[in-house]
């Protein structure tokens, strides 16, 4: 596999350089010089094969020639050891459940495969590797329990003060061992700007060797299609081939999964792309105008994202061509009233409980039905985390009702451990200077 950058596609580097690099010097993100189309034979089949061996075919088409392929199939198995069931609402709407892995929340396909890939190709010897991580609330508690205790790794996580709810701290703030949480007197942008201003200081990269587990991060992308191809399994298996994903989204990582999986030969019919009045997708799409704003506080606050990193990965499998895009993606946004009348419908509808997250990516598609009455499909929206990160959102009658699994009850036993730190980059920078 190689890869080019978004601003450079003369660029070449293999795939353990673009994974601990994590962005190109150019400030691009990297992206794969071929895309693999699927042979049509596996997609017509695909309803036969399991979580784990659609993940396999996928990943090995991508990573061709990247590692040998028994290697990579363990890392599979081990890393995405957990189901993604589609659960049917109605005749022609489903739930995509992403949150039954350890942190409960999507992000446990990304950050378990990525940290064993770095662990993979990271050699005893070598110096150890610093890996930064800016949250919104799940992409921190997912990279920390997927580096928990990895030798050579030390994990630094910047999470917005006051602006994650308090499951989504603790699961960032009780690791200890090579786990660091700094608690960061701004938003989730600063966080995230903080990070990349660290990836291009030279002085500090020359003592410290730093790579990133955000989105930006390939190693994060690719697992996340293995879930599109094999929830498209799991309806085909029901009989339902036509399907619309609707998609929760802030940093637009996970429906940039969702699109390489589309140009990998998934037959999608469309991509939702939900998000809260943090819009700057929905106005560009609207207006043709990309302009990133300052991201505001919402119920749904891990998609509280003012500038989302992989647009530019989107625009680039579209190559830059607005209209193309525009034929597989549709966007719209919902304020939180809207959210906590669509948890409401939800629950009154179908008995369900949403995360306020995976309301909106509902709501987005009950306007798309609305638009769109005389099409036939499946209409599946991603559940991106478990209700009871978010207990403070719900009405009492359905707060009552969320069921806390064991690891957070653990959760709240343990005590928090964070230091607090302004959004300047020198107290950054100085910060990092003291490991
Ligand atoms: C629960 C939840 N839903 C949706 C999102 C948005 O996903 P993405 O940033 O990949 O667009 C996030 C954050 O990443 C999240 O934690
Ligand atoms: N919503 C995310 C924000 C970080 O996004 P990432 O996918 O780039 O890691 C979060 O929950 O932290």
């Amino acid at each position: 596999m190689k890869l080019y950058s978004t601003n450079n596609h003369s660029l070449s580097v293999d795939f353990a350089t673009a994974v601990f690099n994590s962005m190109p010097l150019d400030k691009g993100l990297y992206m794969p010089v071929s895309i693999p189309e699927l042979d049509k034979e596996f997609i017509d089949n695909i309803d036969q094969f399991s979580l784990s061996e659609i993940a396999f075919k996928v990943a090995s088409a991508l990573l061709k020639g990247a590692m040998p392929e028994e290697d990579l199939q363990s890392i599979i198995e081990d890393a995405i050891n957990f189901e993604a069931p589609v659960v049917a609402l109605d005749d022609n709407t489903a739930v995509l459940e992403l949150f039954h892995g350890p942190s409960l929340a999507f992000k446990d396909f990304g950050a378990r495969f990525m940290s064993r890939i770095m662990a993979y190709f990271l050699k005893n010897n070598e110096k150890t590797l610093d890996v930064l991580v800016a949250t919104s609330g799940d992409t921190g508690g997912a990279v920390a329990l997927g580096f928990l205790g990895v030798p050579n790794t030390r994990v630094t996580i910047l999470y917005p003060k006051g602006k994650v709810s308090e499951i989504q701290e603790l699961q960032l703030c009780t690791n200890g061992q090579n786990i660091h949480a700094l608690e960061v007197n701004g938003t989730f942008d600063d966080c995230q700007s903080l990070v990349k201003q660290a990836f291009a200081d030279d002085e500090l990269n020359a003592k410290l060797r730093l790579t990133s587990a955000n989105s930006i991060n390939i190693s994060r992308l690719i697992p996340q299609t293995f879930y599109y191809f094999n929830a498209y399994a799991q309806l085909k298996r029901q009989g339902k081939a036509e399907v619309v994903f609707s998609v929760p989204s802030g940093n637009f990582g996970n429906i940039a999964a969702g699109l390489l999986a589309y140009k990998m030969g998934l037959p999608v019919k469309k991509f939702i792309a939900a998000t809260n009045v943090n819009d700057t997708v929905p106005r560009f799409l609207e207006t043709g105008v990309y302009e990133t704003k300052p991201s505001v506080q919402t119920y749904s606050n891990a998609m509280d994202v003012g500038a989302p990193s992989n647009w530019v990965r989107i625009m680039d499998l579209f190559k830059n061509d607005k209209e193309a895009l525009q034929q597989v993606v549709q966007s719209y946004r919902f304020t939180d009233e809207e959210t906590l009348k669509g948890i409401n419908a939800i629950y009154e509808q179908f008995n369900y409980i949403a995360c306020p997250h995976t309301a909106i990516a509902w709501l987005a598609l009950q306007q798309y039905k609305l638009e769109n009455a005389d099409i036939n499909y499946t209409g599946v929206f991603l559940s991106t985390a478990h209700a009871c990160k978010f207990p403070d959102v719900f009405p009492d009658r359905i707060k009552t009702k969320i069921e806390f699994p064991d690891q957070v009850k653990d959760l709240l036993a343990k005590p928090k451990k964070a230091e607090n730190m302004n959004t300047d980059y020198e107290s950054f920078k100085a910060y990092l200077n003291r490991y």
